[in-house]
């Protein structure tokens, strides 16, 4: 059974199944008194897939996140997850969908008060009261070294922490729940180029042992490149493409153009391609 946080015997390679949706955003418009942001924003994002979000800024990004997970409340549309409609309900059905994702905010959002262990039980907590506390305990411990924090990081305060540390938290708590959903909004945002390939490469290894979907705001193209299945594009207050990057580019939209053939874009794929000849030499494939 998925969303309880301590039953293991699931094979996470079966929640995977290709063709499935995990989330199905239709005809969403948000507005902020005049300000309308999205309007006749459609998106499906399917299980197991990692989709990466991209738009300039305020195009609306987050408040897109914050609509599916019901932080935002949408003038119009519609939005389901896994299967079930969202907007406007708070009964059992979506608290049983809720409890199937974690989130990881711009920042990491982590309770300053709390330690890191003490942030990772408050979703376990809320929805699983009657665990005990060396329950709790023994919970926070194991996602904190699986999000790559030493085991000695559980009691220390968010302050006491580096950047790409508290996003680790962060990522601590988003998966307390053992989500099958992870949104991570800008999760590599203020790190070094090291720490956000690290990240990166966490991000592609709890997808894959994890059985996760993931749902990735950036603005970082080396995250775009290294590990999105497919890619959403929100321009003109919709989404105008999703695919992979290469189906992207093959768009003659100014702002697809720009951003992936920009010369950031281009140093990205240049990255990219002196990556894989590096590693076909390696195996003496040849270029
Ligand atoms: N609570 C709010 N009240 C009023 N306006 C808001 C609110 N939240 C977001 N907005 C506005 O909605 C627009 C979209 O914001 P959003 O944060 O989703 O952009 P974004 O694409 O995530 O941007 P960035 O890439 O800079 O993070 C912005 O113009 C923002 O000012």
């Amino acid at each position: 059974m998925s969303g309880q946080p301590f039953e293991e015997d699931e094979d996470p390679a079966e929640r995977i199944a290709e063709g499935e949706t995990a989330i199905c955003v239709s005809g969403l418009k948000n507005a902020f008194g005049r300000q309308v942001v999205h309007e006749g924003l459609d998106l499906t994002v399917r299980k197991g897939e990692i989709l990466g979000v991209v738009g300039g800024s305020g195009t609306g990004k987050s408040v897109l996140m914050r609509s599916i997970i019901g932080l935002q409340s949408p003038v119009e549309g519609q939005v389901e997850v896994f299967g079930e409609p969202m907007l406007n309900r708070d009964d059992e059905e979506t608290v049983a969908i809720r409890k199937r994702w974690g989130v990881l905010f711009q920042g990491g959002a982590l309770f300053s008060t709390l330690t890191v262990a003490e942030n990772v039980q408050v979703p376990l907590r809320e929805f699983y009261p009657k665990l005990s506390q060396s329950m709790l305990d023994e919970i926070a411990a194991y996602k904190v070294v699986m999000t790559g924090l030493p085991a000695d990081a559980g009691p220390k305060y968010p302050s006491e922490l580096s950047g790409g540390m508290r996003k680790r938290a962060g990522l601590a708590r988003a998966l307390a729940l053992d989500p099958e959903l992870l949104f991570l909004d800008e999760p590599t945002a203020g790190l070094d180029p090291i720490g956000a390939a690290a990240f990166d490469t966490l991000t592609r290894e709890l997808k894959q042992t994890l059985g996760l979907t993931v749902f990735l705001i950036t603005h970082d193209l080396d995250t775009l490149y290294a590990i999105c299945d497919r890619v959403a594009v929100l321009a003109d207050r919709k989404v105008i493409a999703v695919g992979t990057i290469p189906e992207l580019l093959a768009l003659d939209h100014p702002w697809i153009q720009e951003y992936f053939n920009g010369p950031r874009g281009r140093a990205a794929t240049d990255a990219i391609d002196r990556a894989a000849v590096g590693a076909a030499a390696k195996t003496g494939k040849g270029a």
